[in-house]
């Protein structure tokens, strides 16, 4: 069937409230690495999978994956809020807990809720799978959505335990090709510098930016993973890369950096 839509899953995840918004023929894997994989090898036409929150920030392997490991495209973002419950079987009391499960973005989301707790964390793939785990154990919890707990036949002994009541998570839809101008768009970009340790490396790229007076709406480093002190950057800016004027742009950064990647243009959310 054509126009199949992956997700980070299984059912009941945020990413999964995210993919339902774009798509309802929608198929689940179990690793953000997967349904890059799955985009990549043909097996679905889209992929979607966090990329952002608004509490805890970048989901690093999902900038790790994109810039090191897959040439895919970002063709779309999807912004939804995030509720965190904590989810237990029936009958489980606060007090009965001692272990709880979730994805290592919504544990730190809920630091200070699980911290009052005093039980032991535990990292999963998802908040899904957290609660497919837990389904049957008395002394486990999981945090993760009220979709999820229906689907494992748990019940939300608290709701809104994040840290914020405006958590947010932006998703990115990934594709082989990005989208089209609207007008109204942004792209994302990668660079590494010629020279870390050399004074205004970094100032030198983004005055190409401001000189052309182009807006930047995201700039965030990660480590090169080649040694202390080398980084990578990433770059949200505001155009189409298939404009005039932000192609030249791109391609004077692309002379002035070690390595550069443009991880797509799509609309603004
Ligand atoms: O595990 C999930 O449900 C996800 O979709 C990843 C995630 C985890 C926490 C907040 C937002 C997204």
């Amino acid at each position: 069937m054509q126009n199949k839509v992956s997700f980070l899953g299984p059912n009941g995840t945020f990413t999964h409230e995210a993919a339902s918004t774009i798509s309802e023929n929608l198929i689940s894997y179990c690793s953000i690495q997967s349904v890059m994989e799955s985009v990549v090898n043909g097996e679905c036409d889209k992929g979607v999978v966090p990329i952002e929150n608004s509490i805890e920030g970048s989901v690093t392997l999902t900038l790790d994956l994109l810039v090191h490991k897959f040439n895919l495209m970002i063709e779309n973002e999807i912004i939804i809020p995030i509720n965190h419950n904590l989810l237990v079987n029936d009958g489980v009391r606060i007090e009965d807990i001692s272990d709880v499960y979730s994805h290592s973005q919504a544990l730190a989301q809920c630091q200070p809720f699980l911290e009052k707790l005093n039980v032991k964390k535990h990292f999963t793939l998802s908040t899904a799978a957290a609660a497919k785990k837990v389904e049957g154990h008395k002394n486990y919890a999981a945090i993760g959505t009220l979709t999820s707990g229906k689907l494992y036949n748990l019940k939300p002994l608290v709701s809104n335990v994040q840290d914020n009541d405006t958590n947010q998570t932006r998703f990115i839809i990934l594709s082989k090709k990005d989208h089209i101008p609207t007008g109204h768009d942004k792209t994302s970009i990668v660079f590494s510098l010629y020279d870390d340790a050399s004074s205004g490396a970094l100032y030198k790229v983004l005055k190409i930016f401001s000189n052309k007076n182009i807006n930047l709406s995201k700039i965030e480093s990660r480590p090169s993973k080649e040694g202390l002190g080398s980084y990578i950057f990433f770059i949200d800016l505001e155009g189409h890369r298939n404009d005039k004027s932000i192609s030249e742009i791109l391609s004077e950064v692309k002379e002035k950096t070690s390595f550069f990647k443009i991880l797509g243009s799509y609309p603004i959310y």
